[in-house]
């Protein structure tokens, strides 16, 4: 391999020695995001009774046969039929029971016939709602007069419409969104075995570093990227924890690092990982393991982004990646790197972000380097109706240090290393990042 390495080259590599953690039982919604292992029965049909998709009145089809507002059908209310009742009425000839949307049919009818279709029970036209039973507990008695007929069957959800007992609910391997977590809850299940949310260990390097809040020193900044890099954790599936920066000190960073190990299935570190009397982090890590294999540090064909560490420390062999300090070479670094090893982990089929191609717009032509994959920060527009193609703007120049810049963008625009010009009207790659 080649003393530089491509973005793809070490992608491979990070995604070669990471494996996705193992499978554990979790509440559904501890679930959510979570990728299935098993395949899931449907135990029970769905609905698991016929009932009633209107609020009216429950029927049997000869009684309302032919009946109009001029000349109703007249009958009987017998009670009413609530949602979760379990003590039916019989519905007899000539009878009706008042039925609310979800209340299983009782025995003897065969269809609903919605309450705006009758006088609802008021003598009347016709009425748009139903009287509250606690106003008016008459409503569940007395003559109800219908002013349209019913074939059987009508607003009626038959038992196993939905889904059958025995069928698949959801197959191994589905990722667990809103409607799965739904539709796991409809069929009784209140638990299932996933791959579990990976738990990322973040913490920044450097002596320069303050959290926000705090009165900066001469010569202090900020700590953005343990905050930056959290988020965009979490945003990956992650649970994450951010460890505040770590002062440039050898020793505090080993021992805090194999603190961290025992809660961690990834640790992120930010800075410290280029050529500096005090890049402490490659210093610590290039050591951490001898023998058993370490990080190792490598130069990336690559603008931002271009010193990375990659490997595998403590007893459990914990991926751990070392992106560069410049906030917006570490963002673009986790955007590329550590987000498909959160994916990865989480046993996700697709690790990568979307891509789409875009029309570029630019005053003047941009320049790359010759030789480096550019990643530039963009503001990209889907495609207008009728368009195959949206368009997309740099925001901002190509320094490391631009985080307002990067705050605007909503994709990186992927120059390819061979790539050295780009005019307007271009078509180009965009990585889209929500
Ligand atoms: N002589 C050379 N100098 C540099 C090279 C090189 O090849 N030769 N590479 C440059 C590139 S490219 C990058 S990227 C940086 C990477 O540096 P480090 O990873 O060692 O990061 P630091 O030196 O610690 O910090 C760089 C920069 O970013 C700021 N920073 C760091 N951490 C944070 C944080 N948590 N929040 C906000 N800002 C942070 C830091 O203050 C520095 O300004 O090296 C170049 N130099
Ligand atoms: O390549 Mo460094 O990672 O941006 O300035």
């Amino acid at each position: 391999m080649s003393e530089t390495w491509s973005v793809e080259e070490h992608l491979d590599d990070i995604l070669r020695s990471v494996r996705p953690l193992e499978p554990i039982e979790l509440q559904l919604l501890d679930a959510q995001g979570c990728v299935l292992v098993e395949d899931i029965p449907v135990p029970t049909s769905l609905p698991p009774f016929d009932n009633s998709s209107m609020d009216g009145y429950a029927v049997r089809t000869a009684d309302v046969e032919g009946a109009s507002e001029e000349f109703p059908a007249v009958l009987s209310v017998i009670g009413d039929v609530a949602a979760g009742a379990g003590d039916l009425p019989v519905v007899g000839p000539g009878q009706a029971a008042r039925i609310m949307t979800g209340a299983a049919m009782p025995p003897g009818a065969e269809a609903v016939v919605p309450v705006e279709w009758t006088d609802g029970g008021l003598g009347g036209g016709p009425v748009d709602s139903m009287s509250a039973r606690s106003a008016s507990p008459e409503g569940a008695a007395g003559e109800v007069r219908v002013h349209r007929p019913v074939s059987a069957g009508r607003h009626v959800r038959p038992r196993g419409s939905d889904v059958r007992a025995g069928s698949l609910a959801l197959g191994a391997g589905t990722v667990l969104g809103p409607p799965q977590v739904g539709l796991l809850a409809a069929i009784g299940r209140g638990s299932v075995r996933v791959r579990p949310r990976p738990r990322v260990v973040v913490l920044s390097t450097g002596s320069e570093l303050v959290p926000p809040d705090e009165q900066l020193g001469s010569g202090q900044i900020y700590d953005s990227n343990s905050f930056a890099l959290t988020a965009a954790a979490r945003d990956a599936g992650a649970i994450a924890y951010r460890v505040g920066a770590v002062a440039d000190d050898a020793d505090t960073l080993r021992a805090t690092i194999e603190d961290q190990l025992i809660r961690a299935d990834l640790v992120v570190t930010s800075g410290g990982v280029s050529v500096g009397a005090y890049d402490v982090v490659k210093e610590v890590l290039s050591k951490i393991d001898e023998g058993s294999g370490s990080v190792e540090f490598r130069r990336l064909a690559m603008q931002p982004g271009k010193p990375q560490g990659f490997g595998l420390i403590g007893p459990d062999r914990t991926p751990l990646l070392a992106l560069p300090g410049n906030p917006v070479s570490a963002y673009v670094s986790f955007e590329l790197f550590v987000r498909p090893a959160v994916r990865a982990l989480m046993g996700r089929a697709s690790v990568r972000r979307e891509t789409a191609r875009a029309r570029l717009e630019t005053e003047e032509p941009l320049s790359s380097p010759d030789g480096k994959r550019q990643f530039l920060r963009g503001s990209y527009l889907p495609p207008a109706p009728g368009e195959a193609r949206g368009s997309v703007r740099p925001v901002g120049g190509a320094g490391s240090h631009l985080v307002a810049a990067l705050a605007q963008a909503n994709v990186l625009i992927d120059v390819p290393e061979k790539t050295v010009r780009l005019a307007a009207g271009e078509e180009v790659t965009v990585v889209l990042l929500d």
